[in-house]
């Protein structure tokens, strides 16, 4: 592949006639550059580098370049050279800005002068279409392609525009997949229709179009809208588009000094690949996508065929939704430029051939654009006013001329030429066209007021509403405030409830270590008296030892007793056989026995004594232990009252805590209730403001509206909220979107 001067060039070197080349008959000369101003598409064509597939395969080619930029021959091996003259051709190195300087600028400066313009880009998948169209990404500078280079334009000849002109600037972008148009701005409109008017033209019913006002919400919609696109890897392409895109940008513009209007429509459509089935192997879903995607382009040949056959009396553009599209695009009112991409390798060599001839086709198309300019009914008043001016200065003029001829004796000219003047002026087309006109606008006019009065109609009726609902607001707010005070007033009670909790919780808390040390002390003197019992007991035993010991001493007394009679017996037997012998013994023993006795005496004396001495002891123990008992009966008393006192309190405490928590959950479900019916009541508040909002801001948009109506029905034709961008490096916000308002209405209620 390599660029040659025009001396060197494929007519020399393989003797290329006009016979070989692509040219139809009418536009066979290589010279013949298609003139713009003529009406017909601006062709142009280029060539991507080699991919690594292709340099896989050698980098071997067969195209060659004429230095001449406007040329591209495609020398076969086994075919005869073929010439393919364009509008421009550029090579493989060739940089985005040269290709948007030829092929894009001149488009969007057209659009920006009121025409329709479309770019279109055609080629076997994977030539570079994409790369042509956007570039690999729209926020880099060198590689940025065609549409965001477009998108710079607009907006800095907006900003160079003079500050009488204000611009809006809206965007759509969609999608035809399998034969369905696709909203790539809003994904869940997948099947939309193509609509037909007068007024409008040929358009994309329910496309979601967008207000923009610079250059980053344009790319952020192209970015949103390219990730909606229908895309698969390919054996030819990684991330191959499976759609045709059709990214459309409308500019409209008014004047404000002579009110003029006019709007420009660009169409920016990245086609699908045109591929052979036989070398993509494709199957299922791949197959069906490829088929519906031939079908359309072979659709896009017939028409352009039909188009410049000069033959055809029907052009096919209703067979498929891309062609009905394009149908102002391909001989209408448009200033359409195709791109053809190709890939320079021997291995597509049957693919561009077949992209160069559809352009050498397309390039025969002829459209024929006009500014779109409205007449705004200001501007044709201010060109009737100029009119009655005229016939005024020009009836004084006849007058004049009149009285000057009748002063020197002439007779005047017969009447009948002018009116039959000013018949033919009134037969003329110009002088329908512009009743036509009126008529038009007059209708639109009525049409309009008869909508301004439906308007203040729901004007007045909202304002009413309006007025209601701000006085059903006021009772509202009134009611919340009622019910946020009673709410503070149960908090309050509330808060109350809760410290007296406590405190009972405090007291409940004493008592129970009161009880508790109450129990203790009680366990004390549970055991004295335990201990005491005790003592008693002892002291029992011990008084049943004395009783045992009083009846031995009773025992030993008797027995002492009997021992003297027996002793008795025995002295007063023996007194009388032994009186004098035993006298001295019985005196001894007599001692002995009183001595034993009075010992014996003595002892039971001491027993006695100690008798004596156990039963005080007992008595005062007996005393103590009644005492004690008494003291522990009546401390047990003094105890059980406590506790019965204390267990009566606990009950009593229990009892109001039991109380203090059903009122406590009472007063909790009474507050929760309180709060649910202000969580309502603000809700309800809040829906009425919004609503109050929504009404003055409608209430406001439609006296705008009417004002608007009333100075500039022309400019109603939006159906979006949006606001001029004024020309002159001035603009401010452009467009409101929808959405933003919305935000906005939510963010101040
Ligand atoms: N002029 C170029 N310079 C450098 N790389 C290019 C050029 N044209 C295309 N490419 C590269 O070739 C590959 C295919 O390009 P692209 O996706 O634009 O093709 P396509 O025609 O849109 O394909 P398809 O029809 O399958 O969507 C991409 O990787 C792209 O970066």
């Amino acid at each position: 592949m390599s660029d040659k001067s025009p001396q060197s060039t494929l007519t020399q070197r393989r003797s290329i006639s006009r016979k070989d080349s692509e040219l139809p008959e009418k536009d066979t000369a290589a010279d013949e550059v298609i003139a713009e101003s003529k009406g017909h598409i601006n062709v142009v064509c280029r060539f991507r580098p080699f991919n690594d597939k292709e340099k896989e395969y050698g980098e071997k080619t067969s195209i060659e370049f004429n230095s001449d930029q406007k040329s591209v021959a495609v020398i076969g091996h086994d075919t005869a050279p073929l010439l393919f003259c364009f509008d421009r051709v550029f090579p493989s190195s060739t940089l985005q800005q040269e290709v948007y300087d030829a092929a894009g600028k001149p488009i969007i400066e057209s659009v920006l002068e009121g025409f329709n313009g479309t770019i279109l880009a055609y080629g076997q998948t994977s030539s570079g279409k994409t790369f042509t169209m956007s570039g690999p990404s729209v926020d880099d500078p060198l590689y940025q392609g065609i549409i965001p280079r477009m998108v710079k334009t607009i907006f800095q000849n907006i900003d160079e525009a003079s500050e009488h002109l204000e611009f809006t600037v809206k965007v759509g972008y969609c999608e035809i997949y399998l034969e369905k148009i696709r909203d790539l701005l809003d994904p869940s409109k997948k099947s939309l229709k193509i609509m037909e008017d007068k007024v409008k033209g040929i358009f994309i019913e329910d496309l979601t179009e967008d207000y923009v006002y610079q250059e980053s919400d344009m790319y952020q919609l192209m970015k949103f809208g390219t990730r909606n696109r229908e895309v698969a890897e390919t054996q030819m392409n990684e991330v191959s588009s499976r759609s045709h895109a059709i990214f459309m940008i409308t500019i409209s513009q008014s004047n404000t000094l002579d009110l003029s209007a006019k709007t420009g429509k660009l169409y920016l459509v990245d086609l699908a690949g045109s591929e052979k089935i036989s070398k993509t192997g494709a199957e299922g879903k791949r197959l069906d996508e490829l088929k519906k995607i031939n079908r359309s382009l072979s659709t896009l040949g017939l028409v352009i065929f039909s188009l410049t056959d000069g033959k055809s009396t029907h052009i096919p553009y209703r067979d498929s939704k891309l062609t009905r599209i394009l149908q102002d695009s391909l001989g209408g009112n448009s200033k359409t430029c195709l791109i053809l991409t190709c890939s320079p390798s021997l291995y597509n060599e049957q693919e561009t051939i077949s992209t160069l001839r559809f352009g050498i086709r397309a390039k025969a198309i002829k459209n024929k654009p006009k500014v779109n300019k409205e007449h705004t009914v200001a501007e044709l008043k201010i060109l009737l006013a100029k009119a009655k001016e005229e016939i005024i200065k020009k009836d004084s003029k006849i007058t004049l001329l009149e009285r000057h001829i009748k002063d020197i004796g002439e007779t005047l000219p017969n009447q009948t030429e002018d009116s039959e003047a000013s018949n033919e002026f009134l037969k003329s087309a110009e002088y329908q066209e512009l009743l036509q006109e009126l008529e038009f606008e007059r209708q639109q006019y009525s049409n309009e007021i008869e909508k301004s009065s439906k308007y203040k109609q729901e004007l007045n009726s909202q304002t009413i509403k309006n007025q209601n609902l701000v006085k059903e607001n006021d009772i509202l707010n009134g009611k919340l405030m009622a019910l946020v005070m009673a709410k503070q007033s149960i908090e309050d009670k509330l808060r109350d409830y809760e410290d007296t909790i406590q405190q009972l919780r405090a007291k409940n808390e004493m008592l129970e270590n009161q009880i508790l040390s109450f129990t203790n002390c009680n366990m004390q003197l549970e055991e004295k008296l335990t201990e005491k019992e005790a003592e008693i007991k002892k002291l029992a035993s011990e008084l049943l030892s004395v009783k045992e010991k009083d009846e031995i001493i009773a025992d030993l007394n008797r027995r002492l007793k009997s021992q003297e009679e027996q002793l008795r017996v025995k002295l007063l037997t023996e007194s009388n056989g032994r009186k004098m012998k035993s006298e001295s013994v019985l005196i001894s023993q007599k001692e002995n026995l009183a001595a034993e006795i009075e010992e014996k005496n003595e002892t039971i004396y001491k027993l006695n004594t100690e008798i004596e001495d156990l039963k005080r002891i007992l008595e005062k123990t007996k005393k103590d232990h009644e005492q004690a008992e008494f003291f522990v009966k009546s401390k047990i008393n003094t105890l059980e009252r406590n506790l019965e006192l204390l267990t009566l309190m606990y009950s009593n405490m229990n009892t109001q805590k039991a109380m203090a928590k059903m009122e406590n959950e009472i007063t909790e479900k009474k507050v929760k209730r309180k709060t649910e019916r202000i969580e309502q009541l603000e809700k309800q508040l809040t829906k009425i403001s919004e609503q109050a909002h929504g009404y003055k801001y409608k209430n406001n948009v439609l006296s705008k509206e009417l004002n608007e109506m009333k100075d500039d029905l022309p400019n109603r034709a939006h159906n979006k909220i949006k606001k001029m961008i004024k020309g002159g490096n001035t603009r401010v916000l452009g467009i409101i979107s929808p959405y933003a308002f919305q935000n906005d209405v939510i963010k101040n209620s």
